[in-house]
């Protein structure tokens, strides 16, 4: 990656990352799919919508073209939300050149398949493209701020791995790979499934301990999932599994358990998510991880229940009811 790099979706995580890359000496081309928005970027050079504070450097360029930013390209790092990752795609698929690598940072499955985006990728611009996929515990203010922060990069390739790796790696960034593509987008989807759990009991007042109870059931759900999967157990034991769970479920920054908070203390989904106001992944992904565990039949309890929760067939304390009153088993 030694050219310039195009950062395809500019929201919170796609001007943070474009932001590392550039602070780290890359050219960066950071599109956005509204052009009002872009255009702000561009004469403000600030993303003040989603991090205000934060000036652009001026190898950071603010492109409103898709073609444009594609064109001016070594490789490609896309970071919409899920529900738009697919459509990118089929965007991007007449218009990639064959030498041109994509990495995405988008954590979630395809909302039209169920598929992991992987999947997707490897479908509509594949199958010998290089793919990667950067995940971790990683708050976009926080890597604007330029915050110590360690993620995970897996790659299909080796060599994308390492290059994807050092255009980002820093002092402030540190970036550790893996082969483990599945593994680290099942943590990455799945945590925040499991973020909207704690914040829900977070929100009904139930205390430490319910939460330490909720992440550590949580990550044997995400672990039986990846074991299902044939991703490798260790994944989901470092940054992008537990590391991320961890983050997500405990800090108010996430907006995942912010949702989860939100219904707990008794608002709406709708309400909920205007609120936030931004991208909250699980709404969907609860869906997707509900259907993929029902397609397998793996027990996954508290997903399960937060599936329950965001298609309004439970209320948070149900749902809590519904997990506590499960037959007494084995932990492991
Ligand atoms: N924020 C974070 O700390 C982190 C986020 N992520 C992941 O990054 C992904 C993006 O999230 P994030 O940047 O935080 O979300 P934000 O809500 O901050 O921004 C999302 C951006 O994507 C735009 N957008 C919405 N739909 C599409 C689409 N179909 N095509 C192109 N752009 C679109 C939005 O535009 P508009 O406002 O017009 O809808 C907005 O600019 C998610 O999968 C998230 O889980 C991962 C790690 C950290
Ligand atoms: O993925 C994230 C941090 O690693 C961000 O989490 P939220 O989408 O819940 O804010």
């Amino acid at each position: 990656m030694s050219g310039t790099i195009a950062v395809l979706g500019a929201g919170s995580w796609g001007t943070a990352l474009a932001l590392a890359l550039a602070r780290n000496g890359r050219d960066v081309r950071l599109w956005g799919h509204s052009p009002e928005h872009t255009a702000q970027l561009a004469a403000d050079r600030e993303n003040r919508k989603h991090l205000p504070g934060t000036r652009f450097p001026n190898t950071l360029i603010p492109e409103a073209d898709l073609h444009q930013a594609v064109a001016a390209a070594a490789d490609i790092l896309i970071v919409v939300p899920s529900h738009g990752f697919r459509d990118l795609l089929e965007r991007l698929a007449p218009i990639l050149k064959p030498s041109q690598r994509l990495a995405w940072a988008t954590k979630g499955l395809d909302a039209r398949s169920g598929q992991l985006l992987h999947e997707v990728a490897d479908e509509l611009v594949g199958p010998n493209r290089p793919l990667a996929v950067l995940s971790g515990p990683s708050f976009a203010k926080e890597v604007a701020q330029g915050l110590p922060t360690a993620v995970t990069i897996a790659a299909t390739d080796d060599s994308f791995g390492k290059d994807f790796a050092r255009a980002f790696h820093s002092e402030s960034f540190r970036v550790y790979t893996s082969r483990d593509i599945t593994g680290v987008e099942l943590g990455g989807a799945v945590k925040n499934v499991l973020a909207v759990a704690a914040g829900v009991s977070d929100g009904l007042g139930f205390g430490a301990n319910a939460r330490a109870g909720l992440i550590t059931r949580g990550l044997a759900e995400m672990m039986r999932l990846s074991q299902a999967l044939k991703a490798d157990p260790q994944t989901i034991m470092g940054l992008s599994g537990v590391g991320d769970l961890i983050l997500t479920c405990t800090d108010d920054q996430s907006r995942n358990r912010r949702f989860g908070l939100a219904l707990g203390q008794g608002n709406s989904i709708d309400e909920a998510v205007a609120n936030i106001g931004q991208t909250v992944e699980a709404v969907r992904t609860a869906r997707e991880v509900y259907k993929l565990a029902q397609r397998i039949s793996l027990d996954m309890p508290i997903c399960e229940q937060v599936y329950y929760l965001v298609t309004g067939e439970v209320d948070a304390e149900t749902a809590v009811r519904n997990l506590m009153a499960r037959a007494q088993k084995a932990e492991f």
